[in-house]
């Protein structure tokens, strides 16, 4: 398997911008160097095929997700009982890149996993993002899922190594990401 020299690990609440910034991260970097990583990727997959739903359409930030969240993270939270590992070898199986991003942690287990696994080169990435923000990109509290661990698993209990704050200052978000660009560059220039 492919040893990564860096792996960003994301979390935060719904539209604090995880897909947004991660994107931008991505392409300031260059597909060569980074990969994204979904850990909801093969869980959407999967929970698509069984269902008879449309996969494509779990994927973006669209209506269609929000009316199968909540199941989606019943249905999630069965596997990673069973094996709490599941999703996440299933995601880095393959990746060539140097630059790992998992763009949605949800969970200790989730986290726990990656540390336990390339622990000397994890940091870990907290979005935030104010509930007006949120609420202007399309969030409405939800029973079940906004309470629930699939939200608040990460709330408390780890130390995050990077906040970037997403409001509304684009200005803020640019000086943020070149921050946490150049450590990642940092991290390339190493020898190994
Ligand atoms: N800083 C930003 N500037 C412009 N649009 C943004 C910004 N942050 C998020 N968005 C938009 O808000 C919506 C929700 O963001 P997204 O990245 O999907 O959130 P999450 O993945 O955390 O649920 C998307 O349409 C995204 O493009
Ligand atoms: C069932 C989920 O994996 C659905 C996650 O979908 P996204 O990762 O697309 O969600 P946001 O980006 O926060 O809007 C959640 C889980 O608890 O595993």
């Amino acid at each position: 398997m492919a040893v990564p020299r860096l792996v960003l690990i994301f979390s935060g609440k719904r539209k604090s911008g995880k897909d947004y910034i991660t994107e931008r991260l991505r392409a300031s970097l260059g597909g060569d160097v980074c990969a994204i990583l979904r850990l909801s990727g093969p869980l959407k997959q999967q929970f698509a095929l069984e269902r008879g739903l449309d996969f494509e359409r779990l994927l973006d930030a669209s209506e269609y997700k929000e009316r199968y969240r909540a199941d989606m993270i019943r249905w999630g939270e069965e596997k990673r009982r069973a094996d709490p590992g599941f999703f996440c070898r299933l995601i880095v199986a393959g990746v060539t890149q140097p630059v790992w991003i998992i763009s949605d942690a949800r969970r200790r287990s989730d986290v726990d996993w990656f540390l336990e696994a390339y622990g000397a080169v994890v940091q870990t990435v907290r979005v935030e993002a104010s509930m007006e923000s949120r609420r202007s990109r399309g969030w409405v509290y939800a029973p079940e899922v906004d309470d629930a661990e699939s939200e608040c698993g990460l709330d408390t209990g780890v130390t995050f190594d990077w906040i970037i704050t997403n409001d509304r200052d684009e200005a803020s978000l640019d000086e943020q990401l070149l921050k946490l660009k150049a450590f990642t560059l940092s991290k390339l220039t190493l020898p190994v």
